[in-house]
């Protein structure tokens, strides 16, 4: 199969209260694949649903093969080995070392002797920067660094998947190069396919091979970046230049601001 990840015709609802409607993606392997959209569209819960962390109403996941709503526990847990998932605002755990904290998935899910795990924790390090920084404590790191060696601890078991939610969240500009560049090159590296779900255009369109945009629970347009950048659709053009309103509004919905000020029903807010 050359898709890592199918999904087809997927509905998933909190409740009553649709998220995604009849969504179909394709996350073709050793590509670099963004899924962009706008707060509260669903990317966050797209790579919920192919972790199997959540459940959907209809559709299928497919991954490597296997629709993930129908795994059992176990056939779930051997899955979710061969991916890594970097989580929103990647928190490390503060108590453990940055080595403890790259070598806890392996300590996890392997049996491997602890020389063997501390060669591997030191070329995961490595492959980030940050290999002589392996016994310092989250609180001794910067953001941009913390957020590496949650990469690594993300890449620890080779993954052949990995996902990554808001990597660039609350990073400065130039963390936020190198952690773009780290994930392509990680990518490449590991001959992995990687899913980044993210707001920031400029840094996902230089390294994505592909991108779906997605708005209220639709795919609403998709494409290379460079595609994406000369595209006419109203919805892309209003994210990939940074514009307050268009498809998406800027205002909550709701009563005009003329209502609201008693000057009767005259136009717009
Ligand atoms: N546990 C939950 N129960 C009910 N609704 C939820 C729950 N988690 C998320 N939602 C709703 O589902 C919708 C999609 O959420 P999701 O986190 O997937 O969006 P997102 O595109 O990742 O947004 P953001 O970019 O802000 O993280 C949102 O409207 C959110 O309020």
């Amino acid at each position: 199969m050359p898709n890592i990840v199918e999904i087809r015709d997927l509905h998933f609802r909190y409740g009553d209260r649709p998220i995604l409607s009849g969504l179909h993606m394709d996350f073709p392997r050793g590509k670099v694949i963004a899924v962009m959209g706008g707060s509260g569209s669903g990317k966050t819960t797209i790579l919920r649903l192919i972790g199997g962390q959540l459940t959907p109403q209809e559709g299928s996941v497919n991954v490597g093969g296997q629709n993930v709503p129908t795994l059992n526990t176990r056939d779930l847990y051997l899955l979710r080995r061969k991916m890594g998932m970097l989580f929103q605002n990647g928190a490390l755990f503060t108590d453990m070392t940055v080595f403890e904290n790259v070598a806890f998935p392996l300590n996890e899910h392997t049996d491997l002797a602890p020389e063997l795990i501390r060669d591997l924790v030191l070329m995961k390090l490595n492959a980030v920067g940050l290999r002589n920084a392996a016994q310092l404590k989250p609180s001794e790191i910067s953001g941009g660094m913390a957020r590496r060696v949650a990469l690594a601890r993300a890449i620890a078991l080779d993954p052949s998947l990995i996902m990554y939610d808001e990597p660039f969240a609350g990073l400065d500009p130039i963390s936020m190069g190198v952690t773009a560049n780290l994930i392509r090159r990680l990518n490449d590296a590991l001959g992995s396919t990687s899913i980044l779900v993210s707001h920031d255009v400029n840094e996902s369109f230089g390294i994505a091979d592909y991108v779906y945009f997605l708005s209220q629970g639709k795919v609403v347009a998709q494409g290379t970046p460079a595609e994406m950048r000369v595209s006419q659709d109203p919805y892309v053009k209003q994210f990939v230049h940074a514009e307050a309103d268009g498809p998406v509004p800027f205002h909550y919905p709701g009563k005009s601001l003329a209502d609201d000020l008693g000057l009767g029903s005259g136009g717009r807010p």
